[in-house]
């Protein structure tokens, strides 16, 4: 998958926060594969005193930061999260998360269409977190974005896909687009489901994070990224209302 012009070799995006050490955590992203991890950087204070460990395992990881605005509630929040995660993280990539409801953490549509503006207007590279809303995925576009994340379902939730037939009408429409599902994943065939539809990427944290055994958890869904990227490209059957026997009685045994 390419973003940005970087050619990625896994689909899988990781989130780094709820993890149960930094041990665990760094195992966790080598199982993984992820070579793009995503950073909040409320939580962690990037190369001062406090937030040094942590980069410093980042670091160690050889894997690329996605600064994120998480916690953000207005475009200008957001924008000024973003200015100061590129001077902390030395990147121009951001994960754009406006929150428009305390309860969903429904993305705010209105002020992330806003914040993507400028903030592309200044020269990021933006992955925005949104819904599967086409009109808002159109006025992000226009917007310079050039990677679009739509939720699986509400963040945290694990869930999984809470709208496929959404899903599928995005990939549909915007075929040249890189599309990730972010958020709301809660199992390894959640984002099989997500790649099966089609969908470049899956970003996840909380599945990962919060299972028993996280390392075991990555290496599950790298599996079941790469088994739904391949069904994707080798082209699966369209479902039937009907029945039809795989076993013919009359007829060819093949197709030709
Ligand atoms: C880590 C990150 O960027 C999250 O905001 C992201 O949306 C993941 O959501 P889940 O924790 O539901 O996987």
């Amino acid at each position: 998958m390419k973003a940005y012009d970087v050619e990625l070799g896994s689909r899988l995006l990781l989130g780094t926060a709820q993890y149960p050490s930094p041990a665990i955590l760094a195992d966790a992203v080598r199982a993984s594969g992820a070579e793009v991890v995503t950073v909040s950087l409320r939580r962690e204070s990037g190369r001062d005193r406090a937030g040094q460990g942590f980069w410093d395992l980042i670091r160690d990881l050889g894997v690329r930061v996605l600064p994120n605005t998480a916690g953000c509630h207005t475009a200008k929040e957001a924008v000024a999260t973003a200015q100061m995660a590129r001077e902390v993280f030395g990147t121009a990539w951001i994960k754009l998360e406006v929150i428009g409801d305390h309860d969903t953490l429904q993305p705010d549509v209105f002020g992330l269409v806003e914040a993507a503006g400028i903030l592309c207007r200044e020269g990021f590279e933006v992955f925005p977190y949104t819904t599967e809303d086409l009109g808002v995925a159109d006025r992000l576009l226009e917007a310079g974005c050039r990677v679009l994340m739509p939720w699986g379902a509400p963040i945290g939730s694990g869930r999984g896909l809470s709208n496929p037939y959404g899903l599928r009408t995005m990939r549909a429409r915007f075929p040249d687009v890189p599309l990730v599902v972010d958020a709301g994943i809660g199992l390894p065939s959640h984002a099989a489901q997500a790649m099966e539809l089609g969908y470049d990427a899956v970003l996840l944290n909380t599945a990962v994070a919060k299972a028993g055994d996280p390392a075991a958890m990555a290496r599950a869904f790298r599996q079941a990224i790469e088994a739904g990227r391949a069904a994707w490209l080798a082209d699966p059957m369209d479902a039937r209302d009907m029945a039809a026997p795989s076993t013919p009685v009359l007829g060819m045994a093949f197709r030709e």
